[in-house]
Order: C-alpha cells, then structure tokens, then sequence
C-alpha cells in the first residue's frame, strides 16, 4: 500500500480515470461478493444525488419527526436522569430510523420501529408497490423492472442496492453523530450554552414549528461545531483508491505506482498541515469554519471527511442536516453529562482508525429556559 500526503491526495481524487475509491474499498470490504449486481455503485450514486440530495427541502419534515420519533424511542423524556452506556449502539438505533426512512419510505418502515433494520429489507420486496421514496427510482430503472412491468421486477437488485445503501449511509453517519456529540459533551462548559442560546433562538423564531431547510442554513455555530468535529474524527489513513492506470500512474512529484496498487489518504497529515488549516491545526476550534464562511458540506481541500472532487460523497448534505437537527433537538431537550468517567483529552486509535468512546452518557430533562 502506499501512503500519499498534501497535493498527492488531491491528485488521487482529482484522476478518476487513474484511481477508483469504488474498487479500492472493496479490497477491505468485499462488497460486491454481499450485493452482487455491478450497477449498484453507479445507481446508488445517482439515486442520492437526484433523489435524495436534490430534494432534500422535501424531506425536512420527514426527517424531524423520525428523529423526535426515534429520540422518544431510545432515549425519552429523562424526567429522571438516565443513562446510556453504549451510546454508539442507542445513535446508531435513532439514525436508522430517519435513514431508513428517507431510502425505503414512510410506508414501510412507519409500523415498524422496534424491528431490526435488516428484517425492514427482508420485508421489502412483499410491500415493494406501496412504496414511493428512493426505491421508486428502482422501480422506474427498465433495468431493474424492464418494460415497467410490476411482474416483473428484479427484487434481488433492488436488495442488493438498498443493501448497499444503508451500508454508505448507516455506519458513517452515527458514528460521525456519536463523535460530535462526545466532542460537545467534553466541551460543554465552552460551547453547550452558545449552541443551546442558537437553538432556542431558531426554535422561537419558528414560534416551535418545524424546522425549516433555511432554518437549519441559519445554526452555523452548531453548523461549525459539527464540521470542526467531523474534520478531527478522521482516521490517520484512509479513502483507499485503487490505482487503475494501464500499467502504472505517475504523480507530478514523479512518484510512480503500479496498476492495482492501493493508495490511502495521509488524513492526519491534512489536519496538522499548517498550510491548509491555518494556525494551531490540531486544536479544536470549533468556530473557525464559521469565520471562514465554510458550511459543513462544502468541500474543501482541508477537509476530507466526505472525499473530494466528482466522486465526493452523495449523501453529505443528508448526513449533515440529520446530525444538526438530531444535535438541535438535544440541545433543546436534555442536559447532558458523562457518567462517572471522564472523556479522556487525547484521541486513541486502533491502528489507523479512531478508537470507539465507550463513556456512558446521561441524560436529563432540561429544566431551566435561559433566554
Ligand atoms: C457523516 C456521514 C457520511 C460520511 C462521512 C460519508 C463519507 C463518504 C465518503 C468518504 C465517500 C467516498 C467519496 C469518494 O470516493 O471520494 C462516500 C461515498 C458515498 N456515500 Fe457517503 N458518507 C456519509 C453519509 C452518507 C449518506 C447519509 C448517504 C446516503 C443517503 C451516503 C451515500 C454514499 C454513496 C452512495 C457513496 C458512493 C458514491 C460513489 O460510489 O460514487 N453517504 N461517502
């Protein structure tokens, strides 16, 4: 494997005909042996970018109220203190319900919350003419359901995509969700009333209704905050790329690497860079991106947590409007403090990837309204 840094990474992302994300990830997780039809990357790429990230405003409301759903669901009112001890699984339950909300439909999923996931996808296929919502994009692909017929629809590509789906939107997204939220909680006497002053702010401008795509564009504290946590919650290496060249690719600092070779991203090289993020780049600053006018889905040289360039993730603008508005509505609900343990000031690794924060967190019912 070779390891690039600086300008070589932009070079990786920016030469799509000469490294490929797609195959150099199924070199550590063998994606195409699990969901098996070949369209699937392309489609699903498409399917977020048209359906999901396009229409996003459409979404908003769905989105809201599967999260306050979900957060009744796991975490409820805390009228006396609770504690969550393993706060990755409880995130990963609540972003599963929007998730799965947005990729299969309210139709499938609204009767089902307690069910595992994967049991919504086995499902699937029996309630498939109901549903509207992504999978209809599916049902709308002559490839899929050719001459439109609905006898004759090839549902194992359509698993095997929505499959695929939930594995690009799941796992990256309550773990980004669990890091930020850690990152407040160690971080409270700083931030947790700045952000919660924000929130309020919004909630009576939108005298407590929904929330809008405009009002969610208007928290850029809480905006900063999380694109200054997910910058720091990369792992040391990462993005693998397989090199696709004819025989061999040659950077402009005249490197070369054979065909077939994988080539990671130096991420902690990018975040220390003094150059790309300015003065200090290891200390958290929580507003610096706010200063710099840089919402959390722009793309950047400086921030790699989503790719770059044409191959750049899909579904940023999801994740991120789901983690703030997941974040506004607990800044609003509860106070939150850990449980016994503190969260240690350093980050700790596992080899190259960020080790899980196992700290119990509490929750309580927010008493005072502080204007
Ligand atoms: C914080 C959450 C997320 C992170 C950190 C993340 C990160 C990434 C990254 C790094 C890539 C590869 C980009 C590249 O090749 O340069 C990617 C691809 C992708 N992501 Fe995300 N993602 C997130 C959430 C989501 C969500 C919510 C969805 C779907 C609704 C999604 C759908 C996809 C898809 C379909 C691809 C493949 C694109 C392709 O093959 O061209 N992601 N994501």
């Amino acid at each position: 494997m070779t390891v690039v840094r600086k300008e070589t990474t932009h070079e990786v992302l920016r030469k799509d005909q000469d490294f490929s994300f797609r195959e150099g990830f199924i070199n550590q997780v063998p994606m195409h042996l699990i969901f098996k039809h070949v369209t699937i990357p392309e489609k699903n790429a498409k399917i977020v970018r048209d359906y999901v990230a396009e229409k996003l405003k459409h979404f908003i409301s769905r989105l809201q109220k599967n999260i306050l759903k979900a957060m009744d669901l796991y975490i409820s009112e805390c009228v006396e203190p609770k504690v969550i001890r393993d706060s990755r699984k409880t995130f990963t339950c609540i972003i599963a319900i929007p998730v799965a909300n947005i990729i299969v439909g309210e139709a499938c999923i609204c009767d089902c919350y307690n069910e595992d996931l994967l049991e919504t996808f086995r499902d699937l296929t029996f309630s498939i003419i109901k549903l509207l919502d992504a999978l209809q994009c599916f049902l709308d692909d002559l490839e899929v359901t050719p001459d439109l017929d609905p006898n004759h629809v090839n549902y194992d590509c359509i698993a095997d995509s929505i499959g695929a789906l939930i594995f690009a939107a799941m796992k990256t997204t309550s773990s980004s969700f669990t890091h930020v939220l850690y990152n407040l909680v160690k971080r409270k006497h700083q931030y947790w009333q700045e952000l919660y002053q924000e929130a309020q702010k919004i909630n009576k401008q939108c005298n407590e209704n929904e929330l809008t795509t405009d009002d969610i564009v208007r928290m850029v504290k809480l905006d900063s905050f999380v694109k200054e946590s997910l910058r720091l919650s990369n792992p040391i290496t990462g993005l693998p790329h397989k090199c696709i060249s004819k025989s061999y690719f040659t950077f402009a600092n005249r490197y070369q690497v054979p065909r077939g070779r994988i080539v990671s991203l130096n991420y902690h090289d990018t975040n220390n860079d003094k150059e790309l993020q300015g003065q200090n780049p290891i200390e958290f600053r929580a507003y610096h991106h706010l200063e710099h006018n840089s919402p959390a889905t722009k793309l950047e040289c400086n921030f790699l947590i989503f790719g770059g360039r044409k191959h750049a993730c899909p579904g940023k603008a999801l994740a991120v409007n789901e983690i703030k508005v997941f974040l506004y509505k607990v800044l609003l609900k509860y106070n939150i403090r850990t449980d016994n343990e503190e969260i240690g000031p350093k980050r700790r690794y596992l080899g190259p990837a960020p080790a899980p924060i196992n700290v119990g967190l509490v929750f309580e019912k927010r008493k005072e309204i502080i204007n």
